[in-house]
């Protein structure tokens, strides 16, 4: 660390003496360098506060239940949220809903809610179909005890592992023949009449009905209290709730924001359980323990009441051998963790403490209750009202009017105005005086689906880039409303998260001007010969080293060390730097937050490319393309023209190293334009548009310039 810090400094000094003089060649290239360079450097240090402390916690989940019995544990409720059935299939939604139904846990303290923002009725049916299914699926489960209870997982991974393969056989039978049935429908897009008399709920749909324009619609389906709710093998089921929340076209629903503060209030009107877990709706449960180990962490005596949430890594279950679009990110979460048990939010696979996250303080709540204080239920006062009114009491709740001039999104629930609502949220959390664990079990506890194809990725990380720098921009900037609430090496450690979109700027003066300036025969770092030359080989290769080492003990390979380098690359050049603008846009006013939900389905066409690690441009014309195409040109032109001149006797050979590893970095994007052409290249008008503005840079400004 020392040694990177000094680097840092010789960087800066040098830089500052050898600055061409005024009307001097290169001196906006020396300043917009230096800029980059304090940039990289204090950016650096902030993420060193995510190195100081890593954190790792380990319950013991077999005595939770020595000590306190079925009886004293605390109810459970599960929150899904999905969004559009057509990019996140409703087979795959009741995968996630029957997954997390399988819990090994009492199902009398058990409730499941799914919240539809697509107000589907397709995915109403899915549900539908999933409840009645559940009643031979969870006690299968449970039998034989198999992991994981996703049965699409489940069934793809195993062949019988059972002894009974006729009863294998026969579930496994009635579960593609749901499965095939819920996939008919969705095809279609329309239900058969025959199936909607089948169930009253389908009569809140009608032709008027659209995804932003619709009343409340609560359906409880199956009710935990009711005695005919068993299973097969008669044990009771547990509770599990349909919610579309109102929308109106002339009221903002804060997407999945929103979704969130609906569930929190429907919730309480029907199970009011103290703990909630959230999850995405491709977030299937991939241990049944999974709620007796976070709940050690809530019941721990000494520590327990502290604690709002506890988080789970957002892991998934199709990452190809060397993650090519670097979807994983085992080493910070720790890290942040590390410094005062605050960690951070990720909106999936997390277990709240439902006063914190409804918005009390800590010291209210440590005020009012006594130490390690879950309460088995909460307030019983749903138990003395009938299924028909808990559904009338719900609809109230979810409704557009009942956040009017409310404090929801504000100073309750999730925070609104920021379409990375989890982080945020968890920020607001920890500053009003909670602590909060990140947990990475060995058995992954959950899984979900990342993105398949380069698109995808970095649509994703635009939202993510934007919405981070939003907050940092927002009056709840951890440096401001953090200020002595949380420690500083929380604050740095959000910081590092903030602050990717604008560090896209640093990145692409670091990606154009070397090669550009080569071509122009002006060095922007010193010559070999010369000891400055100490400094600037240090850092990059100092922090290229440790990148590597901690990738790998991490159990990654070199080669996903590789393409996580290229993915960072292109995102903080592409999607971030988009962040950023839009980001620059919604403060001044031209633009508003929106949350573009993540494609879930793949074509077989795509995961043949993904299997095979090919990157996936998809024939895809997006702005974004054009810029990492032109950066990958400009960088090419840097390597012809600047081993000429070295060749020739100048002084620019850091430099075209630096275009040299641009251009490895880049070898993908090469090929994506000039030799490949199948479905997942880069189209001929992103070629076209990039040698344009490549050119332009390259040789065109210079003449202009000079
Ligand atoms: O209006 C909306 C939009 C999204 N969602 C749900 O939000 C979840 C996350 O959306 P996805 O498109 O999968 O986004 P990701 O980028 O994969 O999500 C990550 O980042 C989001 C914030 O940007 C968090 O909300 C998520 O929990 C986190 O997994 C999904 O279940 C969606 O169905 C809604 O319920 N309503
Ligand atoms: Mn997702």
């Amino acid at each position: 660390m020392e040694g990177s810090l000094q680097a840092i400094r010789m960087h800066n000094i040098h830089r500052v003496m050898k600055m061409p003089k005024r009307g001097e060649e290169g001196r906006w290239g020396w300043i917009a360098m230096l800029w980059a360079e304090v940039c990289f450097g204090v950016y650096w240090i902030f993420t060193q506060s995510l190195r100081w402390t890593l954190l790792y916690h380990i319950p013991f989940n077999h005595r939770l239940f020595q000590r306190y019995g079925e009886n004293k544990l605390p109810g459970v409720d599960i929150f899904v949220c999905t969004a559009d059935p057509m990019l996140e299939p409703p087979n795959m939604v009741i995968n996630t809903v029957l997954s997390v139904m399988c819990y090994n846990y009492p199902s009398n303290k058990l409730s499941v809610y799914l919240s539809d923002d697509g107000a589907s009725e397709l995915t109403f049916y899915a549900l539908l179909k999933a409840s009645i299914f559940s009643k031979h699926w969870i006690p299968f489960c449970k039998r034989f005890n198999i992991e994981p209870r996703s049965p699409e997982a489940y069934f793809s991974q195993h062949y019988c592992t059972i002894k009974n393969t006729q009863e294998w056989s026969s579930i496994k039978k009635l579960y593609e023949d749901m499965k095939s049935e819920i996939e008919l429908v969705v095809e279609k897009g329309k239900l058969p009449d025959e199936i909607r008399d089948q169930h009253k709920g389908f009569s809140e749909w009608n032709s008027k009905i659209t995804k932003k324009d619709h009343q409340s619609i609560v359906q409880i389906i199956i009710d935990g209290r009711d005695t005919n709710a068993v299973d097969d093998d008669g044990s009771q089921l547990p509770t599990l709730v349909y919610m579309a929340r109102e929308k109106r076209p002339n009221f903002p629903h804060h997407f999945k924001a929103g979704a969130m503060n609906a569930l929190i209030r429907v919730s309480s009107e029907i199970s009011n359980a103290p703990i909630i877990v959230n999850l995405d709706c491709d977030m299937y449960s991939n241990n049944a323990d999974t709620i007796q180990e976070a709940l050690c962490f809530f019941m721990d005596q000494k520590q327990g009441h502290h604690i709002a949430y506890v988080q789970f890594p957002q892991n998934f279950n199709n990452i190809n051998k060397n993650d090519l679009y670097a979807n994983s990110f085992p080493i910070e979460f720790p890290g942040i963790s590390g410094q005062g048990l605050a960690t951070i939010y990720c909106g999936t696979g997390c277990f709240h403490r439902r006063e914190s996250l409804s918005g009390m303080h800590f010291k209210d709540y440590h005020n009012n209750t006594t130490r390690c204080n879950i309460k088995p239920n909460s307030t019983q006062h749903h138990e003395i009202r009938t299924t028909e009114e808990l559904i009338e009491a719900s609809k109230v709740v979810s409704s557009c009017r009942y956040e009017e001039g409310s404090e929801w999104g504000k100073e309750k629930g999730l925070v609104y105005g920021i379409p990375v609502e989890d982080v945020v949220t968890g920020l607001v959390i920890s500053c009003r005086g909670w602590k909060s664990i990140y947990y990475n079990p060995k058995r992954e506890a959950f899984l979900g689906v990342a993105p398949t194809t380069l698109e995808v990725s970095l649509v994703q990380h635009k939202r993510w880039g934007e919405g981070l720098f939003h907050i940092f921009f927002s009056k709840y900037c951890p440096f401001i409303y953090g200020h002595r609430k949380i420690s500083l090496g929380v604050q740095m450690g959000y910081s590092v998260y903030l602050l990717r979109a604008p560090m896209s700027l640093p990145t692409l003066s670091y990606a154009v001007l070397p090669a550009i300036y080569t071509l122009w025969g002006i060095p922007l770092f010193p010559q070999v010969t010369s000891p400055w030359i100490v400094p600037f080989l240090y850092a990059p290769l100092a922090t290229y080293l440790y990148s590597l080492l901690e990738a790998m003990s991490c159990g990654c390979t070199i080669k996903s060390w590789w393409n996580l380098q290229r993915m960072k690359l292109f995102r903080r050049t592409s999607s971030y730097f988009f962040g950023f603008m839009d980001t620059v846009k919604i403060q001044l006013g031209f633009s508003e937050t929106k949350f573009d939900v993540t494609d879930k389905v793949v074509s077989e066409d795509t995961m043949k490319r993904y299997e095979e690690e090919v990157v996936d441009f998809g024939s895809s014309s997006s702005v974004m393309f054009t810029i990492i195409a032109t950066l990958a040109l400009i960088n090419v032109f840097g390597v012809i023209g600047g081993t000429k001149k070295v060749v020739e006797g100048s002084a620019l050979v850091l430099q075209v190293m630096l275009c040299v590893w641009m251009v490895m970095l880049n070898k993908v994007v090469y090929e994506a334009l000039f030799v490949r052409s199948e479905k997942g290249c880069l189209p001929s008008n992103v070629l076209l548009k990039s040698l344009v503005s490549a050119s332009l840079a390259c040789f065109v400004l210079p003449s202009f310039l000079s």
